[in-house]
């Protein structure tokens, strides 16, 4: 028996490794033990068997583990030369794909977290400036306010590894902000007056929950949102481009019916549009009340303030939305729901990569190549999907952690502990892998050429899926047993043009059902699949008006079947059905207009304006452009944010836009449009008033009651139709992304509908004139005029770019009048399609 001995005198003084060459003597058995915890067999002798002399030691450096595991370098010179660099960072996202992930550094990195809680901290310290009762921080001078603010704008990496410093002494790393920002204005005579002021009232998380809501929600306006739109909007091209592209569709892995490529790639499109207005939906939350969530310590100070309304307002004015149930954190759900909502986008995602990548298999996609690279060390013909493979990958990574962030952050003992702390500064984890793979994603769209030669084979490889049609036309005319018939033509045998069209022929069917099948193939037998990948944007728009619908509660609940038809229309429905040629009709009842419209108008007063242009600006001394960039996407989370792919601004693009073309009665509304204006937002706006207004008119036939809100028939308490109605044209404007502000008469207050001001418009309206008669059945409407950019105040009706009502009678109609284009029209809503 012998054994190799191994020393290493870097780490310990010396230390031996011992593995057994060979089975001990029987004499010598040992008292076997196993230890578990070793992930090596080791026995253990009894010491008073046998003496260390009985142990062959070769003492030699080149053990079994020096040899074997590559770290020399590393070890010989130490961590010295392993400092954090593209090739030594742990985390793959730091090294090899740092390029691509690096935008969510200024945000979601130790960097972003400290300039969060700067920001934080100094917005606090001014707002204690506003409060009156606070004497003893009195209004900050225009150059101190400036100074606090240069603060924030200036916060440089040097700031941040200052701030770092200071925490290597106090262990704490949010009074380590603290105490810089009062080392930072010391000597700045009027705000070292009030240093005890700054993180006043604060718990530690007061600052660092508000800070990393800034961080999730500005990371994912500024960053992850505008790629997962680009994704979006790339495979919708894929829809429209291969719109008529027939494709043998799979099912079990089995030839099925024909598809079109097109409608494959829509259905994505669809879906991961409908998740990704899900993700933007969540509200991203904040906290401010102190230790345990009751404002102890400030109302032991200034016990007349109204601190939770101070909190909120607070809160709000930095852009987030206020929790005021907390204990001392934000308990962190929204977190939840926002990762969670962004795992069932990346597992859309995986679905789609995994398809993209099984049709390249299938050659129904070839790849692009780029002169240079190689696409296998090995056998030089492949070009292998590595792009949807390195996307599908790094979606799981993205998945892992999210999902993990996901089921431990609402988890607190009692009224904290600090398990969150640690895992909270992964979340840049999550989001860089996620966003990773969505590049990735891209990528590998951009190298798709569609292989339609290939495509073809398959189906005339196919003509069996043909068995489907011909099986379910001989249904229709009673043709006996058609079910068993093509059985007998298709199991087991080689179905070919020529015999299928025999067995057509042979059928006893009328000559235009004959003639049908005949000329049907299955390039041709694709069903809607062409129609459905063009109607892509309605589609789109179908799903956001649903999200829009969704958010009066019964209603997800509550839907008849009727209401199921009501939304599955699309809005080519108003179809026009006259045009009243009277310049002084132009806008629509022009005495309502100035009445109802104008006074509502003059009575806008703008607060909730001011509180949006507060939001914070981002770490500007890492990425200059961030601040514009996320100033203007802030407005992006929360109750504002929605998404309409580019594709689905594009309004009838193949028709004439020309103003001198005229409509005629019987166009539809979305073909009138077009024509009356070149102005693609005014038409955005109008066709989602006219969505809102067919809705209405649903309402206004089934909501139960009138003019208060009341209980319906199963017990929920719904809104007062009215009331409806005002939130429906609330959300119909938020979604036309042209509307800038608007009011109503229920809401006076000019509304923030996120939409541009250059290009964009303004409207007010009624939401439902006589909405106290819809229970005697008399008509009602919806009156509303749009004035170009952000003016509803000190603007008259003849400044209006349009005017419209809706009117819910006998008939839905919506009346409508263009500042540039005569006439007064009016549109019926019908029942079917367009004939
Ligand atoms: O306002 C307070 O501080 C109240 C205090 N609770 C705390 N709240 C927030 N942070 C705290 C808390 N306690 C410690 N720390 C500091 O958090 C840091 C934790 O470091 P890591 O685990 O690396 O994330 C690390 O810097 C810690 O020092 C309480 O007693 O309830």
């Amino acid at each position: 028996m012998e054994f190799a001995s191994s020393s290493s005198s870097r780490v310990f003084n010396r230390t031996h490794q011992f593995s057994l060459l060979s089975t001990p003597p029987p004499s010598q058995k040992p008292s076997s033990l196993f230890n578990p915890s070793l992930n090596a067999f080791f026995i253990r002798f009894s010491t008073t068997s046998f003496s260390p002399r009985d142990l062959s030691c070769k003492s030699t450096l080149r053990d079994t583990t020096t040899t074997r595991i590559a770290t020399p370098k590393m070890a010989e010179n130490g961590v010295r030369d392993f400092e954090l660099s593209n090739l030594t960072a742990l985390s793959p996202l730091d090294g090899r794909y740092w390029n691509k992930v690096k935008d969510l550094s200024p945000y979601m990195s130790e960097y972003g977290l400290i300039y969060y809680r700067v920001l934080v901290e100094i917005k606090w310290l001014l707002k204690l400036s506003q409060i009156p009762e606070i004497t003893e921080v009195p209004n900050f001078s225009e150059e101190a306010e400036a100074y606090l603010e240069g603060l924030i704008d200036g916060f440089s990496m040097d700031d941040a590894l200052e701030v770092k410093n200071i925490e290597k002494v106090t262990n704490h790393d949010v009074k380590a902000v603290e105490y810089f920002l009062k080392k930072k204005c010391q000597s700045h005579p009027e705000i070292a007056k009030v240093l005890e002021f700054f993180h006043f009232a604060c718990t530690s998380e007061d600052i660092n929950n508000l800070a990393h809501a800034l961080m999730l929600k500005e990371a994912m306006n500024g960053v992850v949102f505008p790629v997962m739109d680009k994704l979006i909007e790339a495979i919708c091209k894929l829809a429209e481009d291969n719109a008529s592209t027939p494709m043998l569709s799979r099912t079990h892995g089995q030839p099925a019916s024909p598809t079109t490529l097109g409608k494959e790639m829509a259905v994505f499109a669809a879906r991961l549009s409908e998740q990704r207005h899900e993700i933007s939906q969540v509200k991203i939350k904040g906290k401010f009340a102190g230790a345990v969530g009751n404002y102890n310590a400030h109302f032991s100070a200034y016990p007349s303030v109204n601190w939770p309304l101070i909190a909120k307002e607070f809160v709000e004015s930095l852009g987030l939305c206020f929790n005021p149930y907390v204990t001392q954190i934000e308990p962190h759900d929204y977190m939840a729901r926002l990762f969670h909502a962004i795992i069932v986008f990346n597992t859309i995602l995986i679905d789609f990569d995994r398809d993209i990548w099984g049709y390249i298999s299938l050659a129904y996609f070839k790849q692009t190549t780029k002169a240079g690279e190689i696409g296998s060390s090995t056998m030089p013909h492949k070009v292998n999907p590595i792009d949807f493979e390195n996307s599908e990958g790094n979606l799981g990574k993205a998945n892992g952690n999210l999902s993990h962030l996901g089921e431990k952050l609402p988890v607190s003992r009692w009224q904290r502990d600090l398990t969150d702390s640690t895992v909270l500064r992964n979340m840049g984890e999550g989001l860089g892998h996620s966003l990773l793979a969505y590049k990735s994603a891209l990528q590998g769209i951009a190298k798709l050429q569609v292989n339609e030669t290939r495509l073809s084979e398959d189906l005339n490889q196919s003509w069996e899926v043909l068995a489907e049609p011909i099986q379910t036309v001989m249904r229709r005319y009673s043709v006996p047993e058609p079910y068993e018939k093509l059985k007998e033509l298709t199991r087991g045998r080689a179905v070919t043009k020529d015999s299928i069209k025999e067995f057509i022929e042979g059928l006893e069917l009328p000559k235009e059902a004959k003639d049908y099948l005949l000329e049907l193939t299955p390039h041709t037998y694709v069903g809607a699949a062409i129609e459905l990948s063009k109607t892509l944007d309605i589609a789109i728009s179908l799903i956001l008006k649903r999200t829009i619908f969704g958010v009066e509660p019964n209603l997800a609940t509550h839907t008849t079947s009727e209401d199921e038809s009501e939304f599955g229309k699309s809005n080519m429905l108003w179809f026009g059905i006259s045009d009243y040629r009277s310049e002084f009709a132009k806008f629509g009842h022009p005495a309502k207009m100035e009445t109802g419209i104008a006074c509502c108008a003059r009575g806008a007063y703008l607060p909730g304006v001011s509180q949006h242009s507060k939001a914070p600006v981002s770490p500007q001394s890492i990425s200059p452009s961030c601040s514009s960039r996320s100033l203007k996407s802030s407005s992006l989370f929360g109750e504002t944010l929605r998404f309409v792919p580019r594709s689905s601004l594009k309004v009838s693009k193949a028709k004439n836009s020309s103003l001198v073309t005229r409509c005629e009665i019987g166009d539809s509304l979305e073909e009138f449009l077009t024509k009356a204006t070149s102005d693609k937002g005014l038409i955005r706006v109008l066709m989602c008033m006219g969505e809102a207004l067919r809705t209405i008119a649903f309402k206004v036939r089934t909501a139960s009651c009138g003019g208060t809100a009341c209980v319906n028939s199963f017990g929920d308490e719904q809104l007062a139709v009215d009331m409806l109605a005002n939130n429906l044209l609330f959300e119909a404007l938020t979604y036309s992304h042209f509307c800038k502000y608007a009011c109503s008469e229920e809401v006076p207050e000019l509304q923030d509908m996120g939409g541009p001001t250059e290009g964009g418009f303004s409207v007010a309206f009624d939401p439902l004139d006589g909405s106290s008669i819809v229970d005697t059945n008399f008509s009602v409407g919806t009156i509303f005029g749009v004035w170009p950019g952000d003016k509803l105040t000190g603007v008259t009706g003849r400044d209006q770019v349009a005017a419209a009502m809706g009117v819910y009678g006998p008939r839905t109609t919506y009346v409508l009048a263009l500042k540039d284009y005569p006439g007064t029209h009016e549109f019926l809503l019908l029942d079917e399609g367009v004939a």
